[in-house]
């Protein structure tokens, strides 16, 4: 066994995450893939349950990230509005092998992500159902935040829609709020979600910015805002990532948020950058 196979395994033991032989599942088909790795869709051939299998590109994601991730799942998953973690498998296909073969198994969400479920059924939705979503995104991160665990990457593509309820998932970039680490870290995350005050800290060598509760907090207002207009943030923008696209965005988002001072500080900071 190697050294990543064995922090896995010890994970396994540790964390109490149920591990499924690859045998007991059939019907595999990919589903989706993300920036870490595919997503299949498979049957349990015990009981005819449907989950996700989740697995891991190997120069896309470190073993401390997946093990990262398989802990804070472990902790919140008691609450009905984040996706549950079944456990884990490991694929045996030689072929498709590759840093780890190891995979979650979890909780299957039947209508996509949150972004593609808007595009499509928003005209259907009432305002009972965007409120029920809001309050249901709140409290899965209140859920996070009690057990001092912040999100870092909450937007609408990293939540699910299962039955007309929301599943939030994706911890990979979770932390626990006191190993929280500074915006000098690579964004993993959509630019309109992330908390503005990030950018600033990112510029200032003595006061190091780290995300925290309230930068959850700033992402869930985005994605109130996503649910009760249908819209994506920043829609008309074209090109959001190029420079010039991104102050544009970030000028509108300071405007709604931040008094005229600290917002000049921040702009003038963030076009010192390109
Ligand atoms: N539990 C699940 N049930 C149903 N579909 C899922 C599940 N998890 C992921 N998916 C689908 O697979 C796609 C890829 O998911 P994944 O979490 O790997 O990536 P992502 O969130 O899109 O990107 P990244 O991991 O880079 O943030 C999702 O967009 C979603 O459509």
């Amino acid at each position: 066994m190697n050294p990543s196979e064995d922090l896995i395994q010890k994970c396994l033991v540790e964390g109490q995450v149920k591990f499924y032989d690859y045998t007991r599942f059939r019907d595999i088909e990919l589903i989706g893939e993300g920036g870490y790795g595919k997503v299949y869709r498979a049957t349990f051939k015990d009981n005819e349950i449907t989950v996700a299998l989740k697995s891991f590109k190997g120069n896309n994601v470190s073993i401390k990230e997946i093990v990262n991730e398989l802990k804070l799942h472990c902790r919140v998953d008691m609450h009905s509005n984040i996706i549950r973690l079944h456990g884990a498998t490991k694929n045996e296909d030689k072929q498709n092998l590759s840093f780890t073969h190891y995979m979650f198994v979890l909780e299957y969400a039947d209508s996509g992500t949150l972004r593609s479920y808007l595009r499509n059924n928003f005209k259907y939705l009432s305002w009972y159902d965007k409120i029920n979503f809001a309050l249901q995104i709140a409290s899965s991160i209140k859920c996070l935040h009690v057990e001092g665990i912040i999100h870092r990457d909450l937007h609408s593509n990293n939540i699910l829609v299962h039955q007309k309820n929301i599943k939030l998932t994706d911890f990979g970039l979770s932390r626990r709020l006191d190993e929280a680490t500074n915006s000098n870290q690579k964004f993993g995350g959509i630019i309109p979600y992330i908390d503005p005050q990030s950018f600033e800290g990112s510029r200032r060598g003595n006061k190091i910015f780290k995300f925290n509760k309230k930068s959850d907090i700033y992402s869930i207002g985005i994605l109130m805002w996503e649910i009760s207009s249908g819209y994506t943030p920043f829609k008309d923008v074209s090109e959001p990532y190029q420079p010039a696209s991104l102050l544009l965005i970030l000028k509108m988002v300071f405007e709604k948020t931040m008094s005229k001072e600290p917002r000049l500080n921040i702009l003038r900071s963030i076009q010192k950058l390109y």
